[in-house]
C-alpha cells in the first residue's frame, strides 16, 4: 500500500490537511462532471475512496497493478488521484493515438513536485513542455553528444572502460560478482566522461567498485522517489508540507550532484584560465553556449547546463546497466541462449581476440537478444507520464487536459494478443526467422506493439548510445566469460523478481561467478 510506510503523525497531518484539498477536488470533480455532459465520457474505472480515489489503494508494484487493473476496465482506464485524473492506456492502438495521433498535445509532461527540487523542474530536457525550449535542449544534447557521429567520437573512452570492467571481473574469478554493479560503474564512467572527459578518480579496483556503489544507491533512490505515487503531486494543496518527505530525499541527492557539477565545471573553468576552451566534450560545448547566451533565439543558462548534465548522468546509467543484468539473468535461465550467443560471437570474433563495437553489427543473435530483454523487461515499464496540453479523444473517451497519462509498455509487451507466450523469454522471435524479425520491429517506436524507448516526439534521446552500450557490454560479458551461479545457490541468483521504479530493477542483485574463457590473459588487460 502506498501510505503503508507513513508514520501515524504523518497519517494525522495528511487527513487533516486533505479537508483544506477537498474544495480543490470537489472544483475539478465539477469541471470533470462539466465535460462529460458536453463531450465524450471519461474512461472507465474503479471507483476509489471519496476524496482520494485510488490513491490510498495503487500498490507498490504499479506497472503489474494498472496491468490487472486493465484485464477489468479495459485497456484504457482512469482512475482519480486525489484533484488529479490519472489514464491509464495498455494496448498498442491507443498508444498510436496517444504517441501518434495526438503526439503534439501529449508530448508534455505533468512535473512532479520532488522534479521541481531539481532546477525548478523545467530547466531540463525530460520535464520541460513541448515547446522552443525543449526542442532546442533535446536537439544540442543529440547533435553534439548522443548521435551516432557524436558518438563515434569518443569510441576510445568506451572501449577503455568496457576493458576495464572486464578486467576488474577478470580479477575476480571464481568469486561471486555483482553483475549490475559492474555494469553500473562501466556505464557511469562511459556517460561521464562523455559528458566531461573524466573518470572517477582513484581507479584502483577497490576505489573502483566503491565509487561506483555509491552513485548507483543514489541514481537508484532518485529513480525509485521518481516512480513513487507523492501525495503532494495529486494534492497541489498540501504539496508544501511534502507529507512523505519525497521532495526532502530528493533535495538531499540532487544537491550532491549538483556539488558534483558546480566542482567540475569550476575545475574546467580554472583549467582554461578563466575560459572556455575549444575542447570537445558536451560540457565544453554547453558552457560556451551558455557563454554566447544560447542559439539567439533561445537562452541557455547554467542552470541548463546542469540539468541536462542530470538528465544524462540519471536518465542514461541505470536504464542501460540494469538492462545488461536482466540480459544475463534471462540467460542464466536458459543456458542455450547463452551458448548461442557466445557461438555467434566467437565465430566474429574469435577467441584470441576482444569484442570491438566494429563487431556488433554482425551479430544478430546478440541484437534479438537484447530486443527481448527490453521486451519483457523495459526500462522505463510505464515510460514517463505524458500529460495533454488539451482535452483530448482516445479510444471514444475524453482524456481532459492536465491527466497523468502513462503508457503501461510493460502490460503492452507481455499482452498475449500481440505476443506468442508472452512470457517466454525467447529471442528467436526477434532473429531473421521469427514474427518479429520478420516485421523488423526495431526500438524507433514505429510499431507500438513493441517500444521499449517510447515513440514520436518524446522518444529517448539516448536510442542510439543505449544500444551501443548494451550491445557492446552484453558481447563482452558473454564473449570473456563463462557465468555461473555461486555454489549451493542454483538459478535462484537470478530470480526475476522486479522492483518498480520509474526506471524498474531487479528487486535483487544479480551475483555470478565468472570464469574467464579467452585465449591468453592478456587478453583482459
Ligand atoms: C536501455 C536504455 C534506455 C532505455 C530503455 C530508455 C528508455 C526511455 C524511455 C521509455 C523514455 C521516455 C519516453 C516517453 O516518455 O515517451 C526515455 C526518455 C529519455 N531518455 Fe532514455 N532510455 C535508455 C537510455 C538512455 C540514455 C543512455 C540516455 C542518455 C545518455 C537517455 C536519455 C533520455 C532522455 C534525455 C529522455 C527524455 C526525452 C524527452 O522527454 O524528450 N536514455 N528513455
Amino acid at each position: 500500500m502506498l501510505l503503508a510506510d507513513q508514520s501515524e503523525a504523518m497519517a494525522f497531518l495528511f487527513y487533516a490537511f486533505a479537508a483544506l484539498a477537498f474544495l480543490l477536488a470537489a472544483l475539478v470533480h465539477a469541471a470533470f462532471a462539466r465535460r462529460r455532459n458536453g463531450g465524450p465520457p471519461l474512461p472507465p474505472g474503479p471507483r476509489g475512496l471519496p476524496l482520494l480515489g485510488s490513491l490510498p489503494l495503487l500498490q507498490s508494484d504499479l506497472h503489474a497493478h494498472f496491468s490487472r487493473l486493465a484485464r477489468t476496465h479495459g485497456p484504457i482506464f482512469s482512475l482519480r488521484l486525489g484533484a488529479k485524473l490519472g489514464v491509464v492506456i495498455s494496448s498498442p492502438a491507443l498508444a498510436r493515438e496517444i504517441l501518434r495521433d495526438h503526439d503534439a498535445a501529449f508530448a508534455n509532461r505533468d512535473v512532479p513536485a520532488s522534479s521541481r527540487v531539481a532546477y525548478g523542474g523545467d530547466a531540463n530536457i525530460v520535464w520541460n513542455p513541448n515547446g522552443p525550449k525543449w526542442r532546442m535542449l533535446r536537439r544540442v544534447t543529440v547533435r553534439e553528444m548522443l548521435c551516432p557521429a557524436g558518438l563515434d567520437v569518443v569510441y576510445a573512452l568506451r572501449r577503455r572502460e568496457m576493458r576495464a570492467a572486464a578486467a576488474n571481473i577478470r580479477a575476480q574469478a571464481g568469486t561471486p560478482v555483482d553483475v549490475g554493479a559492474e555494469m553500473f560503474l562501466a556505464t557511469w564512467n562511459t556517460v561521464t566522461g562523455t559528458l566531461w572527459g573524466a573518470t572517477l578518480e582513484g581507479a584502483e579496483v577497490k576505489r573502483r567498485s566503491t565509487v561506483g556503489k555509491e552513485f548507483r544507491e543514489v541514481v537508484a533512490e532518485i529513480t525509485e522517489l521518481l516512480g513513487r505515487p507523492d501525495v503532494s503531486d495529486f494534492f497541489p494543496a498540501v504539496a508544501w508540507m511534502d507529507l512523505q518527505g519525497i521532495q526532502r530525499r530528493m533535495g538531499v541527492f540532487l544537491r550532491r550532484f549538483d556539488r558534483i557539477f558546480e566542482d567540475i565545471i569550476e575545475m574546467r573553468r580554472k583549467k582554461e584560465g578563466g575560459g572556455v576552451g575549444e575542447g570537445k566534450d558536451f560540457l565544453e560545448f554547453m558552457l560556451r553556449l551558455e557563454k554566447e547566451g544560447g542559439d539567439g533565439k533561445t537562452p541557455f543558462t547554467m542552470t541548463n547546463v546542469k540539468a541536462l548534465l542530470l538528465d544524462m548522468v540519471v536518465g542514461g546509467t541505470e536504464t542501460t546497466s540494469n538492462t545488461v543484468e536482466w540480459a544475463m539473468a534471462e540467460m542464466l535461465h536458459k543456458p542455450e541462449i547463452l551458448r548461442r550467443a557466445q557461438a555467434e560471437v566467437d565465430m566474429v570474433v574469435g577467441p584470441d581476440a576482444v569484442v570491438e563495437e566494429s563487431h556488433i553489427g554482425r551479430l544478430p543473435y546478440l541484437a534479438a537478444v537484447i530486443k527481448e530483454t527490453l521486451r519483457l523487461h523495459p526500462a522505463l515499464p510505464l515510460m514517463v507520464p505524458h500529460c495533454p496540453s488539451a482535452t483530448c479523444v482516445v479510444g471514444g473517451y475524453s482524456v481532459p487536459a492536465g491527466a497523468r497519462v502513462f503508457v503501461n509498455v510493460w502490460a503492452i509487451h507481455r499482452d498475449p494478443e500481440v505476443w506468442e507466450d508472452p512470457l517466454e523469454f525467447r529471442p528467436e522471435r526477434f532473429a531473421d526467422g521469427g514474427d518479429a524479425g520478420k516485421r523488423g520491429w526495431d526500438f524507433s517506436g514505429n510499431d507500438f506493439r513493441y517500444l521499449p524507448f517510447g515513440s514520436g516526439r518524446r522518444i529517448c534521446a539516448g536510442v542510439a548510445m543505449a544500444e551501443l552500450m548494451v550491445s557492446y557490454m552484453v558481447a563482452t560479458l558473454v564473449h570473456s566469460f563463462e557465468w555461473r551461479a555461486p555454489e549451493g545457490i542454483g538459478k535462484e541468483a537470478a530470480d526475476m523478481e522486479e522492483k518498480f521504479g520509474i526506471v524498474m530493477k531487479k528487486a535483487r542483485p544479480l551475483v555470478l561467478v565468472p570464469t574467464p574463457r579467452l585465449a591468453r590473459d592478456d587478453l583482459y588487460l
